[in-house]
């Protein structure tokens, strides 16, 4: 059996061996804590993340493309992507984003309907729209490596 990963949560399953490198993260950081403070801090960003994962996984039209994979996993990995990029204190120790999302077969219009699905769970947790919008323009350029055409 392979060894977990390490920084592996109770409930998570093993992936295949990686190279942890902060750089996976795919984007760089904002500066001060603003940005933190707008998402409510690790606090907010934790809720952010279950609501968007949970939505994501239950969406009729790209939840087919979550099925079967590791809940657990991803909102770790997903809390410290988002926690790190927003300056608000922690590391990344998840794959970047071409391996995490290779042959996966994402299109376009799953991107689409992913975005929503975030935009949504921070309205919900009350993040104001002008920091949604940094925040996803920092997203954006990730495209490159997760759309597959
Ligand atoms: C900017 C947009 C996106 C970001 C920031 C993002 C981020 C991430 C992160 C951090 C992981 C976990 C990596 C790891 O396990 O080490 C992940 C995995 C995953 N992502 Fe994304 N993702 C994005 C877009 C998408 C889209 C559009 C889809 C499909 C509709 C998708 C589906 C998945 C799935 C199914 C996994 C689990 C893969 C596995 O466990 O093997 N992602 N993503």
């Amino acid at each position: 059996a392979t060894p977990p990963a390490p920084h592996a949560m109770p409930g998570e399953e093993a992936v295949d061996p990686y190279r942890v490198d902060p750089a996976n993260v795919g984007a760089a950081p904002f500066t001060g804590d603003g940005m933190a403070r707008a998402f409510g801090g690790q606090h907010g960003i934790r809720r952010i993340v279950d609501r968007f994962v949970r939505s994501n996984f239950a969406d009729p039209r790209i939840g087919e493309i979550f099925a079967n994979q590791d809940q657990v996993r991803l909102k770790r990995t997903l809390f410290e992507q988002f926690c790190y990029i927003l300056a608000a204190g922690c590391t990344y120790t998840g794959r970047d984003m071409r391996s995490a999302h290779k042959n996966m077969g994402v299109q376009q219009g799953d991107m689409n309907r992913l975005v929503e699905n975030l935009q949504r769970a921070m309205t919900a947790e009350k993040v104001p729209f002008a920091a949604q919008n940094r925040f996803l323009a920092k997203l954006a350029p990730m495209r490159g490596h997760i759309v597959e055409r």
